[in-house]
């Protein structure tokens, strides 16, 4: 059996993000900029006002109170097409853009109306006030956002006003997710003796999105070669990048996932490794596919899922590592730790001083769904770590972060 550090590097080592494709802006929100983004214009294009008023010349109301006629009016998009000259000025509007000779913008507040064609600036001004400069938010050739960068709010409308109609973004990993046993029905099916829910797929298919994948079910395929085999060229066929599996992965006579995949040419990297839940996950590669067979407990599945899934899936998705680790301390003890790195489901929590405090359930059988629903982290035991007493520092690893 291999360290769980050791798969993590065999899976993720040397994985790049996928090619890149061209998406409108209005469809790219929250994926992954592929290319760099330069700035296809100036921001102001000109010198613009950012207030409603009047565009001055500073020197002429340096001794206001002082009189000024009004020779025409610059509205957003309406520039005024002449020269404000001494004793002038132009009607202007936030977002005009400020006419040649002006130099200051006089806000409406300070300014009373004469009539139609005159005003009294009623106060001086800095020369230069409530003015914004061509450029000042970004220039033409300005590199604005770098490669990798999630398209957020703020981002998109960088892009939008760096006129930019679509953007060059990461594909999406595509994820087939393949459930594996004769005992399992989908969730409103009425089981027979012995027979269950499959329920594995949703868990990972959501952890998966979370990731930034996409899933393709594959549905429920039945312990035969045939049905393996049929499933796998399903996925193949669906251009999954992924192939992850469900159950069958253990010793048992019905495990038939590894044998059947490896007869149809898939290489095997590694099979089992020294982590509880988990053991049985298996790394294989067909076809430049990953295939990843998680073990069948449902808790087991999930587990592998946050630990080498979801890693996967960020790196070919293009976005930062998604694993959120912190120190805990524990609120009860815990015994000595075998030869596996365990995860321990648990409920963390902060005092009113900050400090987190960690307390693992009970009961640890992968099979328990429930606890795992209720778990908000998981205690990460190092192989042989001593037992540990109440107040000593572990490393939890964090499921749900708004609870934190
Ligand atoms: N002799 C040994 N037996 C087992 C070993 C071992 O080392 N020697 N390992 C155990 C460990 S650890 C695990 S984990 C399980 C994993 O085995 P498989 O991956 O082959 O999983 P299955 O046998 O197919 O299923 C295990 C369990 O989970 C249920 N299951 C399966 N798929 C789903 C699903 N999609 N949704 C809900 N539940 C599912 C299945 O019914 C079984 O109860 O092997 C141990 N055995
Ligand atoms: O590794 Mo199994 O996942 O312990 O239950």
């Amino acid at each position: 059996m291999i360290s769980v550090a050791e798969a993590r590097s065999r899976l993720l080592d040397g994985v790049e993000p996928l090619e890149a494709e061209r998406i409108a802006i209005d469809r790219a929100n929250n994926r992954i900029l592929a290319d760099d983004l330069t700035a296809l214009r100036t921001q102001p294009p000109l010198p613009v006002s950012a207030m409603d008023g009047y565009a001055v010349r500073a020197l002429d109301i340096a001794g206001a109170p002082a009189s000024l006629t009004v020779i025409g009016q610059a509205a957003a998009g309406h520039p005024f097409d002449g020269t404000v000259k001494q004793g002038e000025t132009v009607r202007i509007f936030t977002g005009g853009v400020v006419p040649d000779g002006a130099d200051t913008i006089l806000i409406q507040e300070n300014a009373t109306v004469v009539d139609d064609g005159a005003i009294t600036a009623n106060q001086s001004e800095t020369k230069g006030r409530f003015i914004r400069p061509a450029g000042l938010d970004f220039s033409e050739g300005e590199r604005l956002l770098t490669a990798g960068t999630p398209l957020d709010a703020g981002a998109l409308c960088l892009a939008a006003a760096a006129n930019h109609p679509d953007v060059s973004v990461v594909r999406i990993p595509r994820v087939a997710i393949l459930a594996t046993g004769d005992e399992l029905l989908p969730p409103g099916s009425q089981p027979g003796p012995g027979q269950i829910i499959a329920s594995n797929s949703y868990g990972v298919a959501a952890l998966v999105r979370e990731a930034g994948g996409e899933t393709t079910d594959l549905g429920i395929a039945a312990d035969t070669r045939e049905a393996l085999s049929d499933a796998l060229d399903r996925a193949v066929a669906a251009r999954a990048d992924v192939i992850v599996t469900l159950g069958g992965a253990s010793v048992g006579d019905h495990d038939l996932v590894q044998e059947t995949f490896v007869a149809k040419g898939m290489t095997l990297d590694f099979w089992k490794i020294a982590m509880r839940p988990g053991k049985p996950l298996m790394l294989g590669r067909l076809d430049g596919i990953q295939v990843l067979g998680l073990p069948g407990n449902p808790v087991s599945s999930l587990v592998c899922t946050h630990l080498f899934l979801k890693p996967l899936i960020a790196r070919l998705a293009g976005r930062s590592a998604v694993e959120l680790r912190m120190s805990a301390l524990l609120a009860e003890p815990l015994p000595a730790n075998d030869r596996r790195e365990d995860y321990l489901r648990a409920l963390a929590w902060r005092d009113g001083a900050g400090k987190l405090h960690v307390r693992a359930f009970d009961r640890q059988d992968s099979s328990m769904i429930r606890i795992f629903a209720e778990a908000n982290v998981l205690i990460a035991r190092p192989p042989h770590a001593p037992a540990a007493v109440t107040g000593d520092a572990v490393e939890v690893v964090v499921l749900k972060p708004a609870t934190i």
